[in-house]
Order: C-alpha cells, then sequence, then structure tokens
C-alpha cells in the first residue's frame, strides 16, 4: 500500500463516523536473545492477560511521549527511542467509541525492570509468545512485527470482548502520514 493510500485508510478509520479514544502500546525488545517483555495485566481493562506497555495519551502530550511516559510508569524502564511498528483501531459491539492504538518497539532502554502495581513484567521469546493469554487480535499482527512489516489493523469485538467478528490487517510501507 503506497502512502497515499495508507492515509486514506486511516482516515477512513478515523471517520467510521464514531470518537476515536487514542492509547499506545510499547513492547521492549533485547534483540541479542530475541526475547520482548510483556506485561501480565494486574487490573482493569485487559486484567489477566499478557501485553505490550502503554495506556491512554493524556491530552497535554504527543503520542510518542505517552508511550514513553506509559512504558516508565508500568515497567521502570526508560525508553530513550521508541519506533512505530503498526497502528490498530478496535471497534466493540455496542461501545460507541473505538480505540486508536499506536504500537512501539524499542530496544533503546535503560533502567531496571520493575513490577508495578499495574503490571507484573515477564521476559519472553519473540518466536513463543503466550497468545492464549493475550488479546485475540495480538496473534493475528505479531507476526508482522516478527517479519519486521509495517502495518495498520482494523478488528470488530463481538460484546464479550473477546470474540473477533471481522478482520482488516494491511501491511504499510510507513506509518508516517
Ligand atoms: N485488543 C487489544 N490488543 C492489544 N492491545 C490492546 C487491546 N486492547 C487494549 O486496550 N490494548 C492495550 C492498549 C493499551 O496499551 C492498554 C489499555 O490501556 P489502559 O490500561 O486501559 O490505559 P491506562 O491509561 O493505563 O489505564 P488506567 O491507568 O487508567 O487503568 O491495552
Amino acid at each position: 500500500m503506497d502512502n497515499r493510500s495508507v492515509a486514506k485508510y486511516v482516515e477512513d478509520a478515523e471517520h467510521l463516523e464514531m470518537p476515536h479514544r487514542l492509547f499506545t502500546l510499547v513492547f521492549p525488545i533485547d534483540p541479542v536473545n530475541n526475547c520482548v517483555l510483556l506485561g501480565m495485566k494486574k487490573r482493569g481493562f485487559g486484567k489477566d492477560k499478557y501485553n505490550g506497555f502503554g495506556g491512554k495519551v493524556e491530552p497535554n502530550e504527543s503520542i510518542e511521549s505517552g508511550a514513553i511516559r506509559e512504558l516508565a510508569e508500568e515497567s521502570g524502564l526508560l525508553a530513550k527511542r521508541v519506533d512505530k511498528c503498526g497502528l490498530l483501531f478496535f471497534y466493540f459491539e455496542n461501545d460507541p467509541v473505538a480505540m486508536e492504538v499506536h504500537v512501539y518497539l524499542t530496544s533503546d532502554f535503560s533502567g531496571q525492570v520493575i513490577e508495578t502495581e499495574e503490571m507484573a513484567p515477564e521476559w519472553y521469546s519473540a518466536d513463543k509468545m503466550p497468545f492464549e493469554q493475550m488479546w485475540a487480535d495480538d496473534s493475528r499482527w505479531w507476526p508482522m512485527v516478527l517479519k519486521k512489516q509495517k502495518f495498520t489493523a482494523r478488528f470488530w469485538f463481538f460484546s464479550d470482548m473477546t470474540t473477533i467478528t471481522r478482520e482488516e490487517i494491511v501491511p504499510v510501507k510507513s506509518l508516517e502520514f
């Protein structure tokens, strides 16, 4: 997909006549051991699932600053740099607000991994992810991450928040548009 088409795809997604709430999702990567840091969510939305680190973007910050802040708050790691690898849209039956999730990787970070009130972090082999304990969409787009392929994707969830009723995953050249 060329950049103009990507922009159109995102514009379409953002104008499905529903408001979007902005979120971030960051996966720290250890490239030497091919490992990724996941966190077991201990409370709130997504409790008892493994995920990357992230949350809502505050009104006074950029999406990237929000990603770095949430990573620090939830894992103790300070990212010097994050690289956007994907853009996800989630739509839930009976929910008038969609989620727009900006997905980042980082292998440039410092600090000690700590367990926080929200997350219990654990390193996993990047090609042996615990998908059965993750959001149902994760196994659909993670292969793009492994291939170093940027992507946009849209998932429609049934009201149980678990069953995917429709999905679109599109490889893209760039997420700068
Ligand atoms: N389906 C799916 N796949 C992958 N990742 C996610 C989902 N749904 C999601 O919500 N997420 C991600 C997006 C965010 O990184 C988190 C949810 O953020 P949340 O914990 O609700 O936001 P915070 O701002 O940290 O919330 P509180 O601190 O107010 O609890 O999961």
